[in-house]
């Protein structure tokens, strides 16, 4: 029950008082009165009727009144409506002072007719006055309910002083003249005195109090709170006990202000926590090692100034972004898994890192990963801490240049030398190569040394250095291992003739004289030692010694010289020399010719084509192969020119046969690397054949499989060229290369030469029987007309002629034969007889 309702039995006992009022309404007026009241459940229940009014008839009418629902709130009814005999004439709402509705008063007449006027006054009369004593009945329980109120606080409330006690920290409150009227025990506690009665000069002295004094002045003049913080140990403030008092002004019911109220708390932890929070912010900010936060999905949420110092990226920039922005894309996925392994289960990684900064330049970093979990160990962040380590890195570089090459050229040094040798003899025997090691050594430089002195000596070695250094591939290595010695190692020598020629061409660097600083110039000479991989020595060791004591051998034979570390080797070199020396005038000479070998059709015998073979007329050593020479031509840059020569003389006899009537079909000329390469070359053909007659379709020019491998575009722009001039293209030696299908398809070929060495093979094993089958059928699907060259045997012809190769050059019909004995068989073949069996 609370005040708003009025309590039933106290109605039950007033509305005796308004039985009289029903006495009269039925005595003297002939109409029946029910008052009734709401129940909890919105239902109307009689609380005070006429006399004559059964309780069937009580229920009866209001059921009629709840069916006309006489107000808004509809009232509840669970009975079924009833036959009513009487009906309500006047309904009247009953409310509380509090605009709740209480209940109805109810007139009707017993035999429907209408009722007087003066019992519908009393009706109105009476609802008035029951809604007075309805408002007086709530007035008594709203007393009541004060009253119980009140009661219950007194009883339970503690005093002002109990209240304040009970609180932590202090209370106090000053009157306007500053002095303390009211304070808490821990006041007293810590202050070692009560200050009720005493100021802040007193308990305090006039500095701090001066300090309070102002801070409660603030306080009273703005008319709000304030908030002073105050380190509580002034003499020693690492004890970092920190105070927090908040003064409000203290305000009368008169609305005055009468003084001043202060709490005061201790925030040391607070504060601590700040202080960690700044101090972290401070070394966040100025770390110098870079800090990149993401949340656990990898999405950056800060950066520091120096990740934006080493990165570039500013942190608006950064902020939102994935980390993957600085991949350097040098690691591959497997490398990341590894890292975010390690991090996820282990919480942290740590190791070097190449990045990307916002420029695109590499750098590498020393990172820290770690993962920074929550109170259910879940990642919540990931933390990279990362130093910018390029300087260190080139530091570490540079200490390892300084170890391994000689300060004064930067050449590698003797360690460096030997560790690369080591690898170059490793590389050769791999790839089943030759390397030369050659020691140089310059003549006479304790001479310069001592009489122009260490300056022009040194000098003198860088120059040494730099022309070594020119005159070298990119893949070999100078080294100078002590005073005037170097050496240098030749990787990939195909024989001791090209050692040779490389040696001849270190030696003549020397041939220039040596400008020096001063203006003056020194001639040099040296001395060379070579020695040869695997021949002369299979490690590093013995190669070096050898090429030590060939260099010496130099030496002794009157320096400014070189010397192979074997005898006979060093004849061979000393001939290869004299020959090089020879080529260059056997063309002026006349003395380079050719020899021609006929090339058959298998199935009728008959010449279809002649290749035309070089052979050199030495006059000393008489007629030397092209395997004598033509490397040599090759390297000397005389290539060009012996193969103008070769393709004029066979261009002139082709025309010459033609014009004597002779069938050959075509006459085969090779074509040397360098040739092909030339940019003019195809125009120098045409011109050739301008020149001698010989048409286009008589010509064909033979280039080897590997060297179309090795150099395709410059190759296959003029083999188009002259192939549009209408000269056959032959690819010769093949199956030694690696060409694929798909290779061959885009030269401009008409002809397929199986090598000799599968043509040989094919007497001796299945393989190469196999080789030469897929080599013959390759070449068929592409409609290039096969031929196999080196055939020496009926065995050999047999097998290629079955399996569908038809034409074939070898010794088994003829050797290369000169120009009156090619005629000859030329003029024989009139009616030649099948060679094979059909
Ligand atoms: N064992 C054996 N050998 C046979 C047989 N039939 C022919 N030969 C040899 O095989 C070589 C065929 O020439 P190639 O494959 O073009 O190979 C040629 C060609 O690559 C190159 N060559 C020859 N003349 C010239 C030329 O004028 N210019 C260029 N650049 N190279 C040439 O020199 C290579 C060797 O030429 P040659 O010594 O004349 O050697 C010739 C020939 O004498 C045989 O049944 N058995």
């Amino acid at each position: 029950m609370d005040y708003q309702q009025v309590e039933l039995s106290k109605v039950h006992h007033t509305a005796k008082q308004w039985l009289p009022s029903l006495q009269i309404l039925e005595r003297s007026l002939g109409a029946h009165a029910l008052i009734a009241y709401l129940d909890h459940d919105d239902a109307l229940q009689p609380l005070v009727a006429s006399a004559s009014l059964s309780a069937e008839e009580q229920r009866q009418l209001l059921h009629e009144v709840t069916a006309r629902r006489i107000t808004e709130t509809s009232f509840a009814s669970n009975a079924e409506p009833a036959t009513a005999d009487l009906t309500p004439q006047r309904m009247i709402e009953l409310f509380l002072p509090t605009q709740a509705l209480f209940g109805v008063l109810c007139l009707c007449s017993g035999d429907d007719s209408p009722l007087p006027e003066e019992a519908l006054i009393l009706a109105d009369n009476l609802a008035a006055r029951i809604q007075r004593d309805l408002a007086l009945l709530q007035q008594d329980c709203l007393n009541e309910f004060n009253r119980q109120q009140g009661q219950l606080q007194s009883e339970s409330l503690p005093s002002l002083q109990a209240f304040i006690n009970s609180i932590e920290g202090h209370i106090w409150i000053k009157n306007l003249d500053g002095i303390y009227v009211c304070a808490n025990h821990n006041v007293s506690r810590d202050w070692g005195t009560s200050p009720i009665g005493k100021n802040d000069l007193q308990l305090f002295g006039a500095e701090r109090s001066a300090i309070f004094d102002a801070a409660d002045r603030n306080a009273i003049r703005s008319g709000k709170p304030i908030v002073t913080e105050e380190c509580a140990d002034a003499d020693d403030p690492d004890q970092n006990r920190w105070l927090e008092t908040i003064k409000s002004p203290v305000i009368s019911e008169t609305g005055e202000v009468v003084g001043v109220i202060g709490m005061t708390r201790n925030i040391s932890q607070r504060k601590a926590f700040q202080d960690q929070l700044s101090l972290a912010a401070t070394v966040f900010a100025n770390s110098v090692e870079g800090v990149l936060i993401t949340d656990r999905h990898g999405t950056i949420i800060e950066v520091n100034n120096a990740f934006t110092e080493i990165t570039g990226y500013r942190r608006e920039e950064a902020i939102s972004l994935n980390p993957r922005i600085l991949k350097s894309g040098r690691y591959d996925n497997g490398f990341y898994e590894t890292m975010w392994q390690s991090l996820t289960q282990e919480g942290q990684w740590q190791g070097e890192l190449w990045n990307r900064r916002k420029d695109g330049s590499l750098y590498p970093q020393m990172t820290t990963l770690s993962a920074v979990y929550d109170d259910h160990r879940r990642i919540r962040y990931y933390v990279a801490v990362f130093a910018d380590i390029s300087e260190q890195k080139q530091a570490e570089e540079r200490l390892a240049h300084m170890a391994y090459h000689d300060p004064l050229t930067g050449l590698p040094n003797r360690a460096k030398m030997q560790a690369e040798l080591k690898l170059a003899i490793e590389r050769a025997e791999e790839r089943q190569q030759q390397m030369a090691v050659v020691f140089v050594d310059v003549d006479h430089f304790k001479l310069i040394n001592d009489s122009a002195g260490h300056l022009v000596g040194d000098e003198v070695l860088c120059e040494v250095a730099n022309r070594l250094k020119q005159q070298v591939r990119q893949v070999d290595t100078v080294a100078r291992i002590g005073g005037d010695e170097f050496v240098v190692l030749l990787s990939g020598i195909p024989d001791s003739q090209a050692a040779t020629a490389v040696v001849s061409k270190l030696m003549a660097l020397f041939e220039r004289p040596f400008e020096l600083g001063s203006g003056d110039q020194l001639r040099l000479t040296s001395s060379l030692g070579i020695a040869l991989f695997p021949q002369d020595g299979r490690n590093s060791d013995t190669l070096l010694k050898h090429a030590d004591s060939a260099m010496y051998r130099a030496k002794q034979q009157g320096r400014n010289s070189f010397s192979f570390f074997t005898q006979s080797q060093n004849e061979r070199s000393l001939e290869h020399l004299k020959l090089q020396s020879d080529l260059h005038d056997a063309i002026a000479n006349h003395e380079l010719h050719l020899n021609y070998q006929p090339q058959y059709d298998l199935a009728s015998n008959r010449i279809v084509g002649i290749e035309a073979l070089i052979r050199w007329h030495h006059p000393r050593l008489g007629v030397l192969g092209p395997a004598r020479f033509i490397n040599m031509a090759e390297r000397m840059g005389l290539i060009t020119d012996i193969g103008l020569v070769v393709l004029t003389q066979a261009c002139h006899q082709a025309s010459q046969w033609l014009s004597q009537g002779l069938e050959f079909g075509r006459i085969a000329v090779n074509v040397a690397g360098p040739q092909l390469l030339r940019r003019d070359f195809s125009d120098e053909v045409q011109a050739v054949l301008k020149q001698t007659g010989c048409p286009a379709s008589a010509l064909e020019l033979e280039v080897t499989e590997n060297f179309l491998i090795q150099n395709p575009d410059d190759a296959i722009r003029n083999l188009n060229q002259l192939r549009a001039l209408g000269i056959h293209i032959a690819i010769d030696d093949f199956g030694t290369g690696y060409s694929s299908l798909s290779y061959l398809k885009r030269l401009p070929l008409t002809t397929l030469k199986i090598d000799q060495s599968f043509v040989h093979g094919i007497s001796v094993d299945a393989d190469n029987q196999v080789i030469a089958k897929a080599i013959i059928s390759m070449g068929n699907s592409l409609s290039l007309n096969v031929i196999a060259e080196g055939v020496e045997t009926r065995e050999q012809a047999q097998f290629l002629a079955e399996n569908g190769c038809e034409q074939a050059q070898g010794f088994l019909f003829s050797r290369p034969v000169n120009d009156s004995a090619i005629l000859k068989l030329l003029t024989q073949q009139t009616d030649p007889q099948p060679l094979l069996q059909p």
